[in-house]
């Protein structure tokens, strides 16, 4: 299960249409993110770490896109605080039917429920923590400040939101670098310079990138205080945010 290689875009296409979380993407889901996204495997464990830190008892813990749960799973190896659940979801079929067989073949303390929901619309409860790994670059950019207001009005006081990103830089010489020992990972581990290129203009209209200036503004705005990249590799970065003691009810 889920140990298939990776090769949808290996042979050349005529026409390479807009990537898309279909069941052909979850089949190899695991092989493709761990060979495109430098330090993946470091960032879901430390997810899983942070949540053990920042979980509150008895509250909830939402894995928002979660595909085949993988932070989830990492929270509940590492989180032993008393009395979470975990909600994961994510609005693709394919990954959702798989993020459930996942789940259920290891086992946990830790309840898991999966939702197939668009996280656009997805009511939220007071929660402790929020997780988007790799998530929000998916979000029509214009949607993107008012879904990250619904996430800090959700989180209780001093809840803690994890965002992974990857991320665009105005100086061109740093992005042409920095995009370049992207490529340069990704051939490192088997992808060949045309999977890597039918891959980037699949990904074009799918995935708009944000700077990660615009998203420490984005924090600012909805009203986070602290503010912390923890992890960054090349143009692959990830935030701890965290909301102060005496917001919210
Ligand atoms: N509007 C939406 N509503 C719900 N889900 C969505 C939406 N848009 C996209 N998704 C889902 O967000 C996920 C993004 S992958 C996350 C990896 C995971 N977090 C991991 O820790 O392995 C990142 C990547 O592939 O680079 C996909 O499963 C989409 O279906
Ligand atoms: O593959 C890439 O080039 C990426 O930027 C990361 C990625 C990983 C998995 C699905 C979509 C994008």
């Amino acid at each position: 299960m889920n140990k298939q290689r990776d090769s949808i875009y290996a042979a050349p296409l005529s026409q390479v249409s807009d990537f898309a979380f279909d069941a052909q993407v979850a089949n190899v889901f695991p092989d493709m993110i761990n060979r495109s996204v430098p330090g993946y495997g470091t960032i879901v464990d430390v997810i899983g770490r942070l949540a053990d830190r920042f979980a509150q008892p008895n509250t909830r813990i939402y894995d928002l896109g979660c595909s085949l749960g993988a932070a989830s799973l990492s929270i509940r190896q590492h989180c032993s605080v008393p009395g979470v659940q975990i909600v994961a979801v994510d609005n693709s079929p394919a990954m959702v039917e798989r993020c459930e067989s996942h789940i259920s073949a290891y086992r946990g303390t830790i309840p898991v429920h999966v939702q197939c929901a668009d996280i656009l619309t997805y009511p939220l409860e007071k929660c402790s923590i929020i997780v988007l790994n790799f998530t929000l670059q998916f979000i029509a950019p214009e949607q993107r400040d008012a879904l990250m207001q619904r996430f800090y009005d959700a989180l209780l006081p001093n809840g803690l939101l994890i965002l992974s990103e990857k991320v665009t830089h105005t100086d061109p010489l740093v992005e042409s670098t920095l995009v370049d020992l992207h490529h340069e990972f990704k051939r490192s581990n088997g992808y060949s310079d045309l999977e890597i290129s039918q891959k980037r203009a699949a990904l074009e209209n799918v995935m708009r990138l944000d700077s990660a200036e615009r998203h420490i503004e984005r924090f600012r705005a909805v009203g986070f205080s602290t503010i912390q990249e923890w992890y960054r590799c090349f143009n692959f970065t990830s935030w701890i945010a965290v909301k102060g003691a005496q917001d919210g009810e």
